[in-house]
């Protein structure tokens, strides 16, 4: 049990610690804004040395609207942790334990491994003081790992949404295996679709995700409204905080490797053609194992609207766009028109970077949290694998437009062309039918998808916006005309 000092006074507050740190953190959303943070919930795991302090705030943060929670898992510590000065969030003074140095805490191997303790169901959450209008709830879910033990651990380096640890552990047999532990950093209420259904995957025996160790759910107060703080009477939320797989050492991302093939202009269609048979296998995995929705007219309405309004949000965000309005209109007026297969859960956010080339087993996919832009409850929905499709077919685009801007006046739209068909090649062998027979539906999620794109570069990626610029004239080659203009 975390020995609590009750009425102990710490200075700076945690929360003023927190805010003074948070804003510099690659997956803080409102980047230049001061944080407005408001504790909503914490809780605490135990140091089996009774050295470390851990403990975990669930955090709404009113700099944006509405406000985003955060997790902010903290370890104190009386003396400095060697090595981790980069993760240094503050020093405080304690008044019973003295001088606290308080560190992210994904950063500190005791809160790697009780973290992991917990995911598998080998230790449990302990209530942290802030908690007492408000009964915890947090728990491991293990995956069938009891026993292992994290012996390990770095925090994987990059940039991310969210918070990896990577590390060694030992399994129950005393066998080193490595794991990897993702920290979800936004929270929403609802189950995350990665822990979802990267774990149908694996539990379906599929190898083309990382085996599933164990995750963390917890509830904490729903957010409410800037300003209110959590109330005994606030609604509650509840998801998935953390997710412990296999890690996959040596692997590399087909993002890279896509590069390097277009930089030299090396043929990729053999790696594209099994992405796309890897791709429909999953797909079809998906399908078998989840609920489908049949494509009802109402279904096809909504999300062509909600297409349409996402097209809406983009050009009031990006003036450039304005031109495009309604060749991007004509677009969604032939996809309601055509026929629509039946809606099941997807990956969401397909792109190369989201896939890893594993000697001897090929492609894994990852990362299915959906688009981080997009709301969770669309993103929990069913929908239709051609996004998947379309995502993929604009990254080899992303792959070629990149090596093109880093290199003036070299054309690689051999390369992805090739790339692109070969893909649908690998994916029409495996499904039993071709994404280019539905093609007006399939244009439409390219659009959407490089519609999204715009925004995402935009918001964190300026010099990138050229590409899905570039792929919008390419697909919309009626763009700047009016709808009466056209034929
Ligand atoms: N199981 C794994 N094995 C090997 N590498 C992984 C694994 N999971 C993630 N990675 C690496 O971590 C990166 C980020 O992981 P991802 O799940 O996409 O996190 P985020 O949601 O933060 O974007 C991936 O691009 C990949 O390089
Ligand atoms: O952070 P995530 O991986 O979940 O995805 C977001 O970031 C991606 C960029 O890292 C972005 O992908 C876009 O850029 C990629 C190249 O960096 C390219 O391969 C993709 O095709 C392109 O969409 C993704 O859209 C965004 O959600």
């Amino acid at each position: 049990m975390a020995l609590l000092h009750k009425g102990a006074s710490i200075s700076p507050a945690k929360k003023d610690a927190i805010a003074a740190w948070i804003g510099s953190q690659r997956w803080y959303a409102a980047k230049g804004r001061t944080p407005a943070l408001r504790p909503l919930f914490a809780w605490r795991l135990d140091d089996p040395e009774g050295e470390v302090g851990i403990e975990t705030f669930v955090i709404a943060d009113d700099a944006t609207s509405p406000p985003i929670v955060y997790q902010v898992p903290l370890t104190y510590r009386g003396a400095p942790l060697g090595g981790a000065d980069a993760a240094l969030v503050g020093v405080v003074e304690h008044s019973v334990l003295g001088t606290r140095y308080v560190y992210d805490a994904p950063h500190d191997p005791v809160y790697a491994a009780q973290l992991f303790a917990l995911a598998i169901g080998e230790v449990e959450a302990a209530s942290s003081s802030i908690t007492d209008a408000v009964e915890p709830a947090v728990n491991g879910i293990g995956m069938g790992t009891r026993g292992w033990r994290l012996t390990e651990s770095r925090v994987l380096s990059g940039e991310q949404s969210n918070t990896s640890i990577i590390g060694m552990a030992v399994d129950a047999d005393g066998e080193p295996q490595p794991v990897i532990i993702k920290v979800f950093r936004a929270l929403a209420d609802g189950r995350n679709p990665d822990v979802e259904l990267q774990g149908v995957l694996a539990a379906a025996g599929s190898t083309r995700v990382p085996a599933s160790l164990g995750a963390v759910a917890g509830s904490w107060p729903e957010a409410g409204k800037p300003g209110r703080k959590a109330a005994p009477d606030a609604g509650v939320a509840t998801g998935h905080l953390a997710f412990a797989q296999e890690f996959l050492p040596g692997a590399q991302d087909a993002w890279r490797e896509a590069l390097v093939a277009a930089g030299h202009g090396t043929d990729f269609a053999a790696g594209a053609r099994t992405l796309g048979d890897a791709t429909a296998e999953v797909h079809s995995l998906l399908a078998e194992r989840l609920p489908t929705e049949p494509a009802d007219p109402d279904r096809v309405a909504e999300t062509i609207a909600e297409m349409r309004s996402r097209a809406a949000a983009a050009v009031a965000e990006a003036p450039q766009l304005a031109s495009r309005a309604d060749a991007i209109d004509a677009v969604y007026d032939a996809a309601a028109q055509a026929d629509w297969p039946a809606f099941q859960r997807i990956h969401g956010d397909y792109h190369l970077g989201q896939v890893l080339h594993v000697p001897e087993r090929g492609w894994v996919l990852l990362d299915f949290e959906g688009e981080p832009l997009r709301p969770l409850a669309e993103r929990t929905r069913t929908d239709q694998p051609l996004r998947d499709v379309a995502g993929m077919l604009r990254s080899f685009d992303y792959a070629g437009g990149s090596v093109e801007q880093s290199t003036r006046g070299h054309s690689a739209r051999d390369w992805v062309e090739n790339a692109q068909q070969a893909f649908m090649d690998g994916y029409a062998a495996r499904a039993g039918h071709d994404p280019r027979d539905a093609q007006a539906l399939l244009f439409a999620y390219l659009v959407d998808k490089a519609l999204y794109e715009v925004v995402y570069e935009v918001r964190n990626r300026p010099d990138w916006i050229g590409i899905p610029l570039t792929a919008l004239d390419r697909l919309l080659p009626d763009a700047g005309q009016t709808k009466e203009d056209q034929p």
